[in-house]
Order: C-alpha cells, then structure tokens, then sequence
C-alpha cells in the first residue's frame, strides 16, 4: 500500500491553568494532526504532540514517507536512522514527556506508525487493535485525572472557555472537582497530580478522596519528582493505606537511584506501596538498571513518546518478564489520541491499570473528530466497530484549530514561563521543592 502523500497539521487547542512541577499550562495546548494518503485514496490519520519541533521532525521525514508500502514500516523507513522506532538507548530524564531530543525519532516514528496502521484498518475495515495482535478487551478503562488548578477553562481574549471545573487550590476544591469528573464520566479510579502544594496539604487531599471515594477506587499521587528521597519517604509512609489496593506513588522523587532508595526505605518500613514511572524510566535503555535496583514496579507507557503501538507491546512484555507492572501516560490530547491509546491499551494484556487521560480537560469546542467528542462512559471507552482507529476527520474543525495555532504566539510548551508570567515572576522548576 504505496504512500502518496503526508499533511502535517500544527493545531492549538484551549487548555485550563493547571498546575504541576513543571510549572502552569499555557492557555493553548499544541498538537499535530498528521493525514496519510494512499495512492488508492484512502486517508490514515494520528495526533501527536505539537508546535515546531514536532512538526519539522515530521516535514524531514516526508521524503522517505512518501513512496513507502505502509505494511512496511520498520525496514522500509529507517535508512538513516532519523527516523526510526525506539531503540535501546537511554534517553535522558528529568524532561517533560514528549520534550526529550534523544526521543525525537521515536515519537516521529510512532506519528507515522500509528497513522500507517489507521490507513491500513481503514482499507481492510478492521480495527487497529485487531491488527496488532487483537483484542482483549472492548471497554478500555480511563481513570480520573485531577490536578489543582487557577480559576479559567483555557484560551484567551475572544477565545474564552468555560471553567467548567472552577479553581481547586485546596484539598476540599480537589475533592469536588473529582466528584464531579466522576459523576460525568463515571471513572474508577484517581490520578492526582501533586508537586504544586506543601506535601502536608496534597496527603490531606489524598485522604479526603480516600474518605469520599472508598478503598475500592485506587488512588495514585504524581508530584512529577517534586519530592526529597525523605519527603517521599515521608509521604510514602503517611498514605501507605490510602495507595494501596491497586494504587501508587508515581515519579515522588527524581531519577533511578532515588526511586529506588525511596523503595528501599519504604520495604524496611514494612511499607510495599508501589512506584511507578513515566520520568525514570522513558526509553528501554533504563530499564537494566532500573530492574537491577528495583527503582519502580510500574512503568507507565505511552505510545506517542515509546515508538508507537508495538513497541508499547515489547515494552508490556519486557514489564511482564520483570514482574513489573504496565499503566499508561498521558499529556493533553484530544479524540485521535485517545482513540489510538484505547486501541494500544486493549491489544495489550499486560496493560492491567486504568490508563491517565488529560481528555476532561478538553473543550468540545476544539476536537477535530468528526462527531464531536469521542464518549467516556463508566470510565471506559469502548472500541467501535470500524476500520483504523474508528474516527475520522472534522476538516472544519481541524481548520479552526490550524487557524488558532497560526494567531497565537506559543510554538512549544513551557510551563515555567508561564508560571513566571501569571503567577510568580521569579518561580523556577527547582527539584527537589520538599
Ligand atoms: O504523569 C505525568 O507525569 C504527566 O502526565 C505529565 C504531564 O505533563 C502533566 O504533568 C501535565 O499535564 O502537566
Ligand atoms: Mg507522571
């Protein structure tokens, strides 16, 4: 199936003030929609992350998309090795997910990986997780993904959007923007996103879910390495009935030697909540070492910065082998991404937890699928009964958000500027803040 053409669409997409390590969201979220043409007509698309860097990376592999057999990803598409899918190196860390330079040829690879493979499901009219190995589930479970946040819904000027959750600095707040996204959605369980408030206040929060939600919905706390090994340790300590039950600690503290003493003192405390990743261990370069020292017993995949959907499946095998267990990523998208990561999560048996998705934060008003908003209900999207990733094109609203990107200044993510500009001009990302 002979590629005859690649769009590479830059879009802008509204999104809330919210908070973590790495600072404040901008009022626009950049994405790039990718189209794949066959010579017989048929269109593949994806999402992938977005502003200049993305988007070059993808125009400097054009050439050697266009002319390629879509079946033939892996040997066909990597001559020069620019683009390519992950290979065992080590990537570094400390980096937001989907900013590392040495992940570039992954995250381009996996674009046009996941777009060969909508192309492909599209033309045989089956669906893409029964084409990388099949299904083993339909309903593909999401979890609610909190963060404390200023007053806001995203966007500016004449391009407002409405603050459907409202400010939460406090664990009260907190608490009631969960109710809420599970009274809407129906998850089943929480990812908080910590590292903004003293730790005092984000264990309270956490225990106010606990209270409000039960044992029977798993909870994990995110400070995106925030934290001390002590402050972890600490935090570790106080919530070890809280994130139990099918929830953990993710990334408290930064790089693999502090995860793993934080393991370490947590086990002779007598304390085995796990840890887990998706800043330690990002490329499978880490993950001898990481086993080697017992740093986190999760890892987090995600597609988009991984190398795409089979290598998602090596790593869920490798994570098997390990008996380290497998829970997904996510950053800001909107439908296709979710459709994609739905799809990878069901053809994946090893992917046992509910995956993150920033997709409440995400206004209607700039999804690009035609339809409108892909549904979440019971905490779960279903895998529709199509061809590809089961959603097309909305060509006016893919417009819209090309003609957002084009008027807005903002051409790559950075929180810490943003924090610098509306909250704190002196703010910086200091790790350890506790
Ligand atoms: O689990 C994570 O670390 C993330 O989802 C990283 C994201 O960048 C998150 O911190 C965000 O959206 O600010
Ligand atoms: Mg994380």
């Amino acid at each position: 199936m002979k590629i005859k053409d690649l769009r590479i669409h830059s879009i802008a997409i509204a999104d809330p003030p919210l908070r973590s390590s790495y600072g404040l969201h901008a009022p626009y979220a950049l994405r790039t929609i990718i189209e794949l043409e066959s010579e017989d007509g048929i269109i593949g698309i994806n999402e992938t992350y977005g502003g200049e860097v993305p988007a070059a990376a993808l125009r400097a592999i054009r050439d050697q998309v266009i002319g390629a057999d879509a079946f033939r990803l892996t040997g066909t598409l990597n001559p020069e090795m620019k683009f390519k899918p992950a290979g065992i190196e080590r990537s570094q860390t400390f980096l937001v997910p989907g900013e590392n330079p040495l992940d570039e040829s992954s995250r381009t690879y996996a674009a046009i990986e996941v777009a060969c493979l909508d192309l492909i499901g599209k033309s045989l009219g089956v669906p893409v997780c029964d084409l990388i190995g099949g299904r083993v589930r339909d309903r593909v479970p999401f979890s609610a993904y909190p963060f404390y946040k200023h007053a806001g819904g995203g966007g500016e000027g004449d391009d407002l959007r409405d603050d459907e959750y409202g400010e939460a600095l406090s664990p009260e707040t907190l608490v009631q923007q969960v109710k809420q996204m599970i009274d809407t959605y129906g998850f089943g369980s929480i990812k908080f996103k910590a590292g903004v408030l003293d730790p005092e206040q984000e264990i309270a929060t956490v225990q106010q879910m606990y209270q409000e939600f039960g044992p029977d919905v798993p909870l994990r706390i995110d400070p995106n390495s925030a934290w001390s090994v002590d402050t972890s340790v600490q935090v570790g300590k106080a919530l070890a009935k809280e994130l139990s039950g099918g929830g953990y600690l993710e990334d408290p503290t930064a790089g693999i030697d502090g995860m793993s003493a934080v393991r370490r003192q947590l086990l002779d405390a007598g304390i085995d909540v796990p840890l887990a990743t998706n800043v330690a261990v990002t490329s499978f370069g880490h993950i001898p070492e990481s086993v080697e020292k017992d740093a986190v017993q999760i890892i987090l995949c995600d597609h988009h910065y991984w190398g795409g959907m089979r290598q998602v499946q090596h790593l869920a095998k490798l994570a098997e082998t390990f008996n380290i267990g497998l829970s997904m990523h996510s950053n800001s998208h909107l439908g296709v991404s979710l459709m994609a990561m739905a799809h990878v999560a069901a053809a994946t048996p090893h992917l046992t937890y509910a995956c993150d998705t920033h997709y409440p934060w995400q206004s209607a008003k700039d999804e690009v699928v035609l339809g409108g908003r892909v549904p979440i209900e019971g905490g779960c999207v279903v895998i529709p009964d199509r061809g590809g990733l089961g959603v097309e094109l909305d060509y006016d609203q893919l417009e819209r958000g090309k003609e957002r990107y084009r008027t807005i200044p903002y051409r790559k993510r950075d929180d810490e500027a943003e924090m610098q500009k509306h909250i704190d001009p002196n703010w910086k990302r200091v790790l350890p803040r506790w």
